[in-house]
Protein backbone atom coordinates (compact mmCIF):
# COMPACT_ATOMS: atom_id res chain seq x y z
CA UNK A 1 0.00 0.00 0.00
CA UNK A 2 1.36 3.68 -0.77
CA UNK A 3 -0.82 5.68 0.36
CA UNK A 4 -1.75 6.70 3.40
CA UNK A 5 -5.68 8.51 3.50
CA UNK A 6 -7.48 10.84 5.76
CA UNK A 7 -9.55 9.48 8.31
CA UNK A 8 -12.65 10.80 7.45
CA UNK A 9 -15.51 8.36 7.75
CA UNK A 10 -16.58 5.49 9.73
CA UNK A 11 -17.76 2.83 7.21
CA UNK A 12 -14.32 1.02 7.18
CA UNK A 13 -14.73 1.35 10.83
CA UNK A 14 -15.68 -2.76 10.23
CA UNK A 15 -14.10 -6.10 9.77
CA UNK A 16 -12.71 -6.89 6.62
CA UNK A 17 -15.43 -9.71 6.55
CA UNK A 18 -18.07 -7.46 6.44
CA UNK A 19 -16.84 -5.93 3.05
CA UNK A 20 -15.66 -10.06 2.13
CA UNK A 21 -19.44 -10.86 2.33
CA UNK A 22 -20.74 -7.76 1.22
CA UNK A 23 -19.06 -8.36 -2.13
CA UNK A 24 -20.07 -11.85 -2.31
CA UNK A 25 -24.42 -10.47 -1.68
CA UNK A 26 -23.52 -7.92 -4.11
CA UNK A 27 -22.23 -9.82 -6.97
CA UNK A 28 -24.57 -13.07 -6.57
CA UNK A 29 -27.64 -10.57 -6.68
CA UNK A 30 -28.30 -11.28 -2.77
CA UNK A 31 -27.38 -7.68 -1.51
CA UNK A 32 -30.63 -6.69 -1.43
CA UNK A 33 -32.29 -9.60 0.55
CA UNK A 34 -34.75 -9.03 3.45
CA UNK A 35 -32.68 -9.88 6.73
CA UNK A 36 -33.20 -9.68 10.50
CA UNK A 37 -30.30 -9.47 12.79
CA UNK A 38 -30.55 -9.44 16.80
CA UNK A 39 -28.07 -8.46 19.34
CA UNK A 40 -27.74 -10.15 22.37
CA UNK A 41 -25.20 -11.26 24.91
CA UNK A 42 -25.16 -14.67 26.96
CA UNK A 43 -24.33 -13.83 30.83
CA UNK A 44 -24.57 -10.63 33.06
CA UNK A 45 -21.07 -9.17 33.51
CA UNK A 46 -19.18 -9.32 36.69
CA UNK A 47 -21.79 -11.54 38.04
CA UNK A 48 -24.36 -9.93 39.17
CA UNK A 49 -28.09 -9.78 37.81
CA UNK A 50 -28.63 -7.70 34.82
CA UNK A 51 -26.81 -4.63 32.26
CA UNK A 52 -27.29 -1.39 32.07
CA UNK A 53 -27.96 -0.84 28.17
CA UNK A 54 -26.01 2.12 26.83
CA UNK A 55 -24.14 2.91 23.61
CA UNK A 56 -27.43 3.82 21.27
CA UNK A 57 -26.81 7.56 21.40
CA UNK A 58 -23.40 6.61 19.25
CA UNK A 59 -24.92 4.01 17.05
CA UNK A 60 -27.20 6.41 16.22
CA UNK A 61 -24.63 8.97 14.99
CA UNK A 62 -22.92 6.17 13.39
CA UNK A 63 -25.82 4.89 10.98
CA UNK A 64 -26.95 8.70 10.36
CA UNK A 65 -23.84 9.57 9.32
CA UNK A 66 -22.90 6.15 7.21
CA UNK A 67 -21.42 6.81 3.58
CA UNK A 68 -18.17 5.81 2.15
CA UNK A 69 -16.06 8.76 1.59
CA UNK A 70 -13.48 8.95 -1.55
CA UNK A 71 -10.66 8.15 0.42
CA UNK A 72 -12.24 5.35 1.54
CA UNK A 73 -13.18 4.33 -2.07
CA UNK A 74 -9.61 5.47 -3.21
CA UNK A 75 -7.91 3.27 -0.26
CA UNK A 76 -10.25 -0.10 -1.13
CA UNK A 77 -9.60 0.83 -5.17
CA UNK A 78 -5.60 0.72 -4.23
CA UNK A 79 -5.74 -2.44 -1.67
CA UNK A 80 -8.23 -4.26 -3.02
CA UNK A 81 -9.79 -5.65 -6.65
CA UNK A 82 -12.91 -4.83 -6.29
CA UNK A 83 -14.57 -3.88 -9.57
CA UNK A 84 -15.26 -0.55 -10.05
CA UNK A 85 -19.59 -1.37 -9.85
CA UNK A 86 -18.77 -2.58 -7.04
CA UNK A 87 -16.86 0.38 -5.71
CA UNK A 88 -19.97 2.89 -7.10
CA UNK A 89 -22.41 0.61 -5.43
CA UNK A 90 -20.39 1.57 -2.10
CA UNK A 91 -20.37 4.48 -2.86
CA UNK A 92 -23.92 5.39 -3.12
CA UNK A 93 -24.20 3.03 -0.57
CA UNK A 94 -26.90 4.55 2.40
CA UNK A 95 -28.23 2.79 5.51
CA UNK A 96 -31.70 2.14 4.25
CA UNK A 97 -33.29 -0.39 7.32
CA UNK A 98 -35.05 -0.40 10.31
CA UNK A 99 -33.51 -0.05 13.58
CA UNK A 100 -35.15 -1.40 16.82
CA UNK A 101 -33.32 -0.97 20.13
CA UNK A 102 -33.48 -0.81 24.17
CA UNK A 103 -33.24 3.17 24.81
CA UNK A 104 -30.29 3.64 27.15
CA UNK A 105 -30.92 3.38 30.89
CA UNK A 106 -32.71 0.16 30.08
CA UNK A 107 -32.05 -2.73 32.07
CA UNK A 108 -31.29 -5.87 30.01
CA UNK A 109 -30.73 -9.21 30.38
CA UNK A 110 -28.77 -11.89 29.40
CA UNK A 111 -30.38 -14.34 26.10
CA UNK A 112 -32.99 -11.89 24.94
CA UNK A 113 -32.65 -9.50 22.05
CA UNK A 114 -31.46 -5.75 22.91
CA UNK A 115 -31.20 -4.60 19.33
CA UNK A 116 -32.92 -5.46 15.92
CA UNK A 117 -31.19 -4.77 12.58
CA UNK A 118 -33.63 -5.51 9.68
CA UNK A 119 -32.81 -4.45 6.40
CA UNK A 120 -30.86 -5.42 2.91
CA UNK A 121 -28.50 -8.36 4.16
CA UNK A 122 -25.71 -6.46 3.00
CA UNK A 123 -26.61 -3.19 5.11
CA UNK A 124 -27.25 -4.94 8.12
CA UNK A 125 -23.64 -7.18 7.91
CA UNK A 126 -21.77 -3.65 7.61
CA UNK A 127 -23.29 -2.48 10.65
CA UNK A 128 -22.52 -5.74 13.06
CA UNK A 129 -18.73 -4.51 13.89
CA UNK A 130 -19.37 -1.20 14.72
CA UNK A 131 -22.59 -2.10 16.76
CA UNK A 132 -20.96 -4.37 18.73
CA UNK A 133 -17.62 -2.50 19.37
CA UNK A 134 -20.07 0.27 20.53
CA UNK A 135 -22.84 -1.68 22.54
CA UNK A 136 -20.61 -4.17 23.96
CA UNK A 137 -18.02 -1.45 25.57
CA UNK A 138 -20.69 1.32 26.54
CA UNK A 139 -23.50 -1.41 28.61
CA UNK A 140 -20.62 -2.92 30.11
CA UNK A 141 -19.17 0.26 31.82
CA UNK A 142 -22.96 1.84 32.42
CA UNK A 143 -23.12 -1.79 34.53
CA UNK A 144 -20.20 -1.46 36.08
CA UNK A 145 -20.92 2.15 37.44
CA UNK A 146 -24.12 0.64 38.54
CA UNK A 147 -22.74 -2.14 40.57
CA UNK A 148 -20.57 0.52 42.24
CA UNK A 149 -23.66 2.36 42.64
CA UNK A 150 -25.05 -0.05 44.24
CA UNK A 151 -22.42 -0.41 46.61
CA UNK A 152 -21.94 2.91 47.61
CA UNK A 153 -25.41 4.33 47.89
CA UNK A 154 -26.42 7.50 48.12
CA UNK A 155 -22.32 8.60 48.51
CA UNK A 156 -21.42 10.60 45.63
CA UNK A 157 -19.09 8.84 43.21
CA UNK A 158 -16.77 10.22 41.05
CA UNK A 159 -15.49 8.94 37.56
CA UNK A 160 -11.54 9.44 37.73
CA UNK A 161 -10.51 7.28 34.79
CA UNK A 162 -9.26 9.15 32.00
CA UNK A 163 -5.56 8.48 32.44
CA UNK A 164 -6.33 4.59 32.62
CA UNK A 165 -8.88 4.40 29.78
CA UNK A 166 -7.94 2.87 26.92
CA UNK A 167 -7.39 5.50 25.28
CA UNK A 168 -9.42 9.17 24.36
CA UNK A 169 -12.90 7.21 23.04
CA UNK A 170 -13.08 4.92 25.95
CA UNK A 171 -12.87 7.96 28.69
CA UNK A 172 -15.37 9.96 26.83
CA UNK A 173 -17.46 7.19 25.57
CA UNK A 174 -17.00 5.51 29.29
CA UNK A 175 -17.29 8.69 31.56
CA UNK A 176 -20.98 9.26 29.45
CA UNK A 177 -21.82 5.34 30.12
CA UNK A 178 -20.48 5.56 33.60
CA UNK A 179 -22.90 8.57 34.24
CA UNK A 180 -25.78 6.26 32.85
CA UNK A 181 -24.67 3.67 35.41
CA UNK A 182 -24.46 5.79 38.27
CA UNK A 183 -20.98 8.06 38.62
CA UNK A 184 -22.59 11.72 39.56
CA UNK A 185 -19.33 13.35 38.21
CA UNK A 186 -16.28 13.22 35.96
CA UNK A 187 -12.62 14.40 36.20
CA UNK A 188 -12.86 14.58 32.46
CA UNK A 189 -13.42 17.85 31.25
CA UNK A 190 -13.97 17.42 27.90
CA UNK A 191 -16.48 14.55 28.64
CA UNK A 192 -18.27 17.19 30.95
CA UNK A 193 -18.64 20.14 27.94
CA UNK A 194 -19.46 17.58 25.29
CA UNK A 195 -21.81 15.43 27.67
CA UNK A 196 -23.46 17.80 30.09
CA UNK A 197 -21.94 15.67 33.09
CA UNK A 198 -20.60 17.71 36.28
CA UNK A 199 -16.79 17.81 36.14
CA UNK A 200 -15.63 17.77 39.37
CA UNK A 201 -12.12 17.95 40.97
CA UNK A 202 -9.27 18.55 43.72
CA UNK A 203 -5.54 18.48 43.14
CA UNK A 204 -2.72 16.17 42.29
CA UNK A 205 0.54 15.24 44.44
CA UNK A 206 2.35 17.38 41.97
CA UNK A 207 1.11 20.27 43.00
CA UNK A 208 2.30 19.67 46.72
CA UNK A 209 5.74 18.44 45.71
CA UNK A 210 6.20 21.64 43.84
CA UNK A 211 5.72 24.06 46.36
CA UNK A 212 8.72 23.68 49.37
CA UNK A 213 5.85 22.85 52.02
CA UNK A 214 2.63 20.91 51.75
CA UNK A 215 1.23 24.19 53.84
CA UNK A 216 2.45 26.67 51.16
CA UNK A 217 0.45 24.01 48.22
CA UNK A 218 -2.29 24.16 50.33
CA UNK A 219 -1.93 27.71 50.51
CA UNK A 220 -1.62 28.49 46.91
CA UNK A 221 -4.47 26.34 45.98
CA UNK A 222 -6.71 27.95 48.47
CA UNK A 223 -5.30 31.76 47.53
CA UNK A 224 -6.31 30.93 43.92
CA UNK A 225 -9.59 28.70 44.50
CA UNK A 226 -13.38 28.86 46.77
CA UNK A 227 -13.81 25.65 47.12
CA UNK A 228 -11.03 23.52 48.20
CA UNK A 229 -10.24 19.28 48.85
CA UNK A 230 -6.77 19.20 49.37
CA UNK A 231 -5.16 16.13 48.82
CA UNK A 232 -3.51 15.10 52.05
CA UNK A 233 -1.28 11.91 51.55
CA UNK A 234 1.86 13.31 50.09
CA UNK A 235 4.01 13.09 53.23
CA UNK A 236 2.37 11.46 56.29
CA UNK A 237 -2.19 12.32 56.22
CA UNK A 238 -2.55 12.18 59.99
CA UNK A 239 1.02 14.16 61.05
CA UNK A 240 1.38 16.60 58.50
CA UNK A 241 -1.48 16.20 55.43
CA UNK A 242 -4.41 17.05 57.00
CA UNK A 243 -3.31 19.36 60.20
CA UNK A 244 -1.90 21.61 57.11
CA UNK A 245 -5.33 21.58 55.48
CA UNK A 246 -7.04 22.94 58.71
CA UNK A 247 -4.57 25.50 59.43
CA UNK A 248 -5.22 26.46 56.03
CA UNK A 249 -9.05 26.60 56.56
CA UNK A 250 -8.67 28.28 59.52
CA UNK A 251 -6.10 31.12 58.30
CA UNK A 252 -8.51 31.69 55.28
CA UNK A 253 -11.79 31.58 57.03
CA UNK A 254 -14.82 32.87 54.94
CA UNK A 255 -12.15 33.53 52.01
CA UNK A 256 -12.59 29.71 51.16
CA UNK A 257 -15.13 27.15 51.41
CA UNK A 258 -13.02 23.81 52.96
CA UNK A 259 -15.09 21.25 51.40
CA UNK A 260 -12.89 18.70 52.49
CA UNK A 261 -9.72 16.32 52.63
CA UNK A 262 -8.74 13.55 49.95
CA UNK A 263 -7.20 10.29 51.02
CA UNK A 264 -5.24 8.28 48.32
CA UNK A 265 -3.02 5.41 50.22
CA UNK A 266 -2.75 3.95 52.97
CA UNK A 267 -5.30 1.57 55.40
CA UNK A 268 -8.13 4.02 54.20
CA UNK A 269 -10.50 2.59 57.07
CA UNK A 270 -8.37 3.51 59.52
CA UNK A 271 -7.18 6.75 58.66
CA UNK A 272 -10.23 7.76 57.24
CA UNK A 273 -11.91 7.36 60.73
CA UNK A 274 -8.81 9.14 62.49
CA UNK A 275 -9.24 12.02 59.81
CA UNK A 276 -13.15 12.18 61.04
CA UNK A 277 -12.02 12.87 64.56
CA UNK A 278 -9.33 15.42 63.53
CA UNK A 279 -11.88 17.21 61.52
CA UNK A 280 -14.38 17.44 63.49
CA UNK A 281 -12.30 17.97 66.45
CA UNK A 282 -10.84 21.05 64.68
CA UNK A 283 -14.22 22.17 63.91
CA UNK A 284 -15.21 21.13 60.33
CA UNK A 285 -17.69 18.14 61.02
CA UNK A 286 -19.41 19.24 57.37
CA UNK A 287 -15.71 18.59 55.50
CA UNK A 288 -16.25 15.91 54.03
CA UNK A 289 -14.11 13.02 53.19
CA UNK A 290 -12.53 12.18 49.74
CA UNK A 291 -10.96 8.52 49.05
CA UNK A 292 -9.32 7.19 45.83
CA UNK A 293 -6.92 4.31 44.81
CA UNK A 294 -7.68 1.44 42.79
CA UNK A 295 -10.81 1.28 44.46
CA UNK A 296 -13.24 -0.93 42.79
CA UNK A 297 -17.22 -2.51 44.48
CA UNK A 298 -15.68 -4.79 46.73
CA UNK A 299 -13.00 -2.33 48.01
CA UNK A 300 -15.77 -0.01 48.95
CA UNK A 301 -17.99 -2.43 50.48
CA UNK A 302 -14.96 -3.78 52.36
CA UNK A 303 -14.47 -0.03 53.57
CA UNK A 304 -18.34 0.62 54.66
CA UNK A 305 -17.96 -2.73 56.48
CA UNK A 306 -15.39 -1.69 58.60
CA UNK A 307 -17.19 1.57 59.37
CA UNK A 308 -14.73 3.60 57.07
CA UNK A 309 -15.60 7.32 57.27
CA UNK A 310 -15.47 8.25 53.79
CA UNK A 311 -18.00 10.50 52.39
CA UNK A 312 -16.46 10.52 48.85
CA UNK A 313 -15.37 8.03 45.99
CA UNK A 314 -13.19 8.79 43.14
CA UNK A 315 -12.78 5.52 41.00
CA UNK A 316 -10.96 5.30 38.20
CA UNK A 317 -8.96 2.31 36.77
CA UNK A 318 -11.46 0.09 37.97
CA UNK A 319 -14.43 1.09 36.43
CA UNK A 320 -13.37 2.55 33.00
CA UNK A 321 -11.33 -0.26 32.23
CA UNK A 322 -14.50 -2.87 33.66
CA UNK A 323 -10.73 -4.34 35.23
CA UNK A 324 -13.01 -7.85 36.56
CA UNK A 325 -14.47 -8.27 32.80
CA UNK A 326 -13.36 -6.55 30.55
CA UNK A 327 -15.95 -7.77 27.34
CA UNK A 328 -19.80 -7.85 27.84
CA UNK A 329 -19.52 -10.31 24.99
CA UNK A 330 -22.45 -9.06 22.84
CA UNK A 331 -23.26 -11.08 19.43
CA UNK A 332 -24.88 -10.15 16.67
CA UNK A 333 -27.04 -13.12 14.78
CA UNK A 334 -28.84 -13.82 11.46
CA UNK A 335 -32.12 -14.45 12.81
CA UNK A 336 -34.59 -14.62 9.33
CA UNK A 337 -33.62 -14.49 6.04
CA UNK A 338 -35.61 -13.75 2.89
CA UNK A 339 -35.65 -16.97 0.40
CA UNK A 340 -35.79 -17.62 -3.52
CA UNK A 341 -39.69 -17.16 -3.16
CA UNK A 342 -39.61 -14.01 -1.04
CA UNK A 343 -40.34 -15.42 2.34
CA UNK A 344 -38.91 -14.85 5.74
CA UNK A 345 -37.29 -17.98 6.75
CA UNK A 346 -36.37 -18.38 10.04
CA UNK A 347 -32.39 -19.13 11.18
CA UNK A 348 -30.35 -20.51 13.78
CA UNK A 349 -27.14 -21.04 14.78
CA UNK A 350 -26.37 -24.68 16.03
CA UNK A 351 -24.17 -25.75 18.67
CA UNK A 352 -24.32 -28.60 21.16
CA UNK A 353 -24.32 -25.86 24.14
CA UNK A 354 -27.91 -25.30 24.53
CA UNK A 355 -27.36 -22.11 26.34
CA UNK A 356 -24.98 -21.04 23.71
CA UNK A 357 -28.12 -21.74 20.57
CA UNK A 358 -29.36 -18.82 18.90
CA UNK A 359 -33.54 -18.15 19.06
CA UNK A 360 -34.63 -17.85 15.69
CA UNK A 361 -37.18 -15.75 14.00
CA UNK A 362 -37.67 -12.02 14.47
CA UNK A 363 -39.27 -11.31 17.96
CA UNK A 364 -39.86 -8.41 20.31
CA UNK A 365 -38.69 -8.75 23.94
CA UNK A 366 -42.08 -7.96 26.64
CA UNK A 367 -41.23 -6.61 30.21
CA UNK A 368 -44.38 -8.35 32.19
CA UNK A 369 -44.75 -5.77 34.84
CA UNK A 370 -47.15 -6.73 37.57
CA UNK A 371 -49.66 -4.00 38.11
CA UNK A 372 -50.14 -5.18 41.77
CA UNK A 373 -46.76 -4.90 42.92
CA UNK A 374 -45.21 -2.20 40.53
CA UNK A 375 -41.98 -4.89 39.97
CA UNK A 376 -41.39 -7.47 36.82
CA UNK A 377 -41.94 -10.42 36.79
CA UNK A 378 -39.57 -11.53 33.88
CA UNK A 379 -38.73 -10.39 30.10
CA UNK A 380 -41.33 -12.16 27.55
CA UNK A 381 -39.68 -12.82 24.11
CA UNK A 382 -42.24 -13.57 21.63
CA UNK A 383 -42.15 -13.81 17.68
CA UNK A 384 -42.79 -10.96 16.19
CA UNK A 385 -46.21 -11.01 15.14
CA UNK A 386 -47.68 -12.03 19.17
CA UNK A 387 -49.14 -9.78 21.05
CA UNK A 388 -48.62 -10.48 24.67
CA UNK A 389 -49.87 -6.87 25.59
CA UNK A 390 -53.61 -8.01 24.79
CA UNK A 391 -53.60 -11.04 26.88
CA UNK A 392 -55.45 -11.51 29.92
CA UNK A 393 -52.96 -13.85 31.46
CA UNK A 394 -49.30 -15.00 30.53
CA UNK A 395 -47.84 -18.58 30.60
CA UNK A 396 -44.43 -17.77 31.74
CA UNK A 397 -41.68 -20.77 31.47
CA UNK A 398 -38.01 -21.16 31.64
CA UNK A 399 -36.66 -21.79 28.30
CA UNK A 400 -34.06 -24.75 29.09
CA UNK A 401 -35.42 -26.00 32.18
CA UNK A 402 -39.67 -25.52 30.98
CA UNK A 403 -40.76 -27.38 34.32
CA UNK A 404 -40.01 -23.53 36.00
CA UNK A 405 -42.78 -22.20 34.95
CA UNK A 406 -46.01 -19.79 36.06
CA UNK A 407 -49.13 -17.90 34.62
CA UNK A 408 -49.31 -14.39 35.60
CA UNK A 409 -52.16 -12.63 35.54
CA UNK A 410 -53.27 -8.21 35.95
CA UNK A 411 -49.48 -7.05 34.19
CA UNK A 412 -48.46 -4.95 31.81
CA UNK A 413 -46.16 -6.23 28.54
CA UNK A 414 -43.96 -3.22 27.60
CA UNK A 415 -42.08 -3.83 24.37
CA UNK A 416 -38.43 -3.44 25.21
CA UNK A 417 -37.42 -2.64 21.70
CA UNK A 418 -38.07 0.25 20.11
CA UNK A 419 -38.42 2.26 16.79
CA UNK A 420 -35.04 3.99 16.20
CA UNK A 421 -34.66 3.48 12.49
CA UNK A 422 -37.80 3.08 10.01
CA UNK A 423 -36.47 2.30 6.23
CA UNK A 424 -33.36 4.70 6.98
CA UNK A 425 -35.00 7.63 8.39
CA UNK A 426 -34.50 8.41 11.79
CA UNK A 427 -37.72 8.63 14.01
CA UNK A 428 -36.21 8.36 17.59
CA UNK A 429 -35.61 11.43 19.31
CA UNK A 430 -32.20 11.25 21.79
CA UNK A 431 -32.77 12.30 25.19
CA UNK A 432 -31.08 14.32 27.36
CA UNK A 433 -28.21 12.55 29.36
CA UNK A 434 -29.80 13.35 32.49
CA UNK A 435 -32.86 12.11 31.52
CA UNK A 436 -31.20 9.07 30.74
CA UNK A 437 -29.65 8.65 33.79
CA UNK A 438 -32.86 9.28 35.73
CA UNK A 439 -34.52 6.70 33.48
CA UNK A 440 -31.95 3.98 34.69
CA UNK A 441 -32.39 4.48 38.21
CA UNK A 442 -36.36 4.30 37.76
CA UNK A 443 -35.81 0.86 35.77
CA UNK A 444 -33.59 -0.31 38.52
CA UNK A 445 -36.52 0.65 41.12
CA UNK A 446 -38.63 -1.48 38.96
CA UNK A 447 -36.47 -4.80 39.60
CA UNK A 448 -36.61 -7.24 42.63
CA UNK A 449 -33.71 -6.86 45.52
CA UNK A 450 -33.04 -10.17 44.53
CA UNK A 451 -31.82 -9.76 41.11
CA UNK A 452 -29.99 -6.63 42.03
CA UNK A 453 -27.95 -7.80 44.92
CA UNK A 454 -24.19 -7.52 43.43
CA UNK A 455 -23.58 -11.43 45.02
CA UNK A 456 -24.97 -14.07 43.42
CA UNK A 457 -28.24 -12.75 42.74
CA UNK A 458 -31.69 -14.68 41.36
CA UNK A 459 -31.82 -15.43 37.55
CA UNK A 460 -33.91 -12.52 36.62
CA UNK A 461 -36.58 -14.58 33.97
CA UNK A 462 -36.21 -14.44 30.63
CA UNK A 463 -38.76 -16.78 28.98
CA UNK A 464 -39.79 -17.57 25.48
CA UNK A 465 -43.21 -17.30 24.59
CA UNK A 466 -44.68 -21.14 23.79
CA UNK A 467 -44.76 -19.97 20.04
CA UNK A 468 -41.34 -18.87 19.85
CA UNK A 469 -40.13 -21.92 21.84
CA UNK A 470 -42.00 -24.48 19.03
CA UNK A 471 -40.64 -22.75 16.76
CA UNK A 472 -37.01 -22.67 17.78
CA UNK A 473 -37.42 -26.59 18.46
CA UNK A 474 -39.02 -27.03 15.14
CA UNK A 475 -35.91 -25.49 13.49
CA UNK A 476 -33.27 -27.45 15.15
CA UNK A 477 -35.27 -30.68 14.22
CA UNK A 478 -35.56 -29.62 10.87
CA UNK A 479 -31.72 -28.22 10.61
CA UNK A 480 -30.32 -31.31 11.94
CA UNK A 481 -32.87 -33.26 9.76
CA UNK A 482 -31.09 -31.72 6.62
CA UNK A 483 -27.21 -31.98 7.96
CA UNK A 484 -28.03 -35.98 8.35
CA UNK A 485 -29.05 -35.60 4.97
CA UNK A 486 -26.51 -34.17 3.53
CA UNK A 487 -24.03 -36.45 5.83
CA UNK A 488 -25.28 -39.49 3.94
CA UNK A 489 -24.60 -37.90 0.48
N1 LIG B 1 -8.97 -0.86 54.99
C1 LIG B 1 -8.89 -1.35 53.77
N2 LIG B 1 -9.50 -2.50 53.46
C2 LIG B 1 -9.43 -3.01 52.21
N3 LIG B 1 -8.76 -2.44 51.22
C3 LIG B 1 -8.13 -1.28 51.45
C4 LIG B 1 -8.16 -0.68 52.73
N4 LIG B 1 -7.45 0.46 52.66
C5 LIG B 1 -6.98 0.58 51.40
N5 LIG B 1 -7.40 -0.46 50.65
C6 LIG B 1 -7.14 -0.74 49.23
O1 LIG B 1 -6.01 -1.56 49.17
C7 LIG B 1 -5.22 -1.27 48.04
C8 LIG B 1 -3.83 -0.89 48.51
O2 LIG B 1 -3.08 -0.62 47.40
P1 LIG B 1 -1.61 -0.04 47.42
O3 LIG B 1 -0.69 -1.07 47.91
O4 LIG B 1 -1.42 0.57 46.08
O5 LIG B 1 -1.84 1.08 48.49
P2 LIG B 1 -0.98 2.07 49.20
O6 LIG B 1 -0.54 1.54 50.50
O7 LIG B 1 -1.87 3.21 49.23
O8 LIG B 1 0.26 2.37 48.29
P3 LIG B 1 0.52 3.50 47.21
O9 LIG B 1 1.17 4.63 47.97
O10 LIG B 1 1.45 2.85 46.25
O11 LIG B 1 -0.76 3.90 46.59
C9 LIG B 1 -5.94 -0.12 47.31
O12 LIG B 1 -6.71 -0.65 46.27
C10 LIG B 1 -6.82 0.47 48.38
O13 LIG B 1 -7.98 1.05 47.83
O1 LIG C 1 -6.67 4.67 41.36
P1 LIG C 1 -7.74 4.92 40.35
O2 LIG C 1 -9.03 4.30 40.73
O3 LIG C 1 -7.31 4.58 38.97
O4 LIG C 1 -8.07 6.51 40.38
C1 LIG C 1 -7.32 7.48 39.74
C2 LIG C 1 -5.99 7.72 40.37
O5 LIG C 1 -5.35 8.71 39.61
C3 LIG C 1 -4.59 9.52 40.49
O6 LIG C 1 -3.37 8.91 40.79
P2 LIG C 1 -2.02 9.18 40.00
O7 LIG C 1 -0.98 8.41 40.71
O8 LIG C 1 -2.19 8.92 38.54
O9 LIG C 1 -1.78 10.74 40.15
P3 LIG C 1 -1.52 11.57 41.46
O10 LIG C 1 -0.09 11.97 41.39
O11 LIG C 1 -2.43 12.71 41.39
O12 LIG C 1 -1.80 10.69 42.62
C4 LIG C 1 -5.48 9.59 41.71
O13 LIG C 1 -4.76 10.00 42.82
C5 LIG C 1 -6.07 8.21 41.82
O14 LIG C 1 -5.33 7.41 42.67
O1 LIG D 1 -9.70 15.32 40.93
C1 LIG D 1 -9.10 14.35 41.38
O2 LIG D 1 -8.90 14.22 42.59
C2 LIG D 1 -8.58 13.29 40.43
C3 LIG D 1 -8.75 13.37 39.10
C4 LIG D 1 -8.26 12.41 38.27
C5 LIG D 1 -7.62 11.34 38.80
N1 LIG D 1 -7.45 11.25 40.11
C6 LIG D 1 -7.93 12.22 40.93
Amino acid sequence: MNNIYPDDSLALHTDMYQLNMMKSYWELGDADKNAVFEVYFREHPFGIGYAVFAGLERVVNYVKNLSFTESDLDYLRETQDYPEEFLTYLKNFKFTGTIRSAIEGDLVFANEPIMQIEGSLAECQLLETTILNVVNYQTLIATKASEMKTVVGNDPLLEFGTRRAQEMDAAIWGTRAAFIGGADATSNVRASKIFGIPASGTHAHAMVQAYDSEYEAFMAYAKTHKDCVFLVDTFDTLKTGVPNAIRVADEMGDKINFLGVRLDSGDMAYISKQVRAQLDEAGYPDAKIYASNNLDSKTILNLKMQGAKIDVWGVGTRLITAFDQPALGAVYKLVSIEDKNGNMRNTIKLTSNAAKMSTPGKKQVWRITSNEKGKSEGDYVALWDERPDLEDELFMFHPIHTYINKTVENFTAVPLLKDIFADGELVYELPHLEKIKAHAKESLTALWDEYKRILNPEAYPVDLSQKAYDNKLAIIKETRKKMKALENK
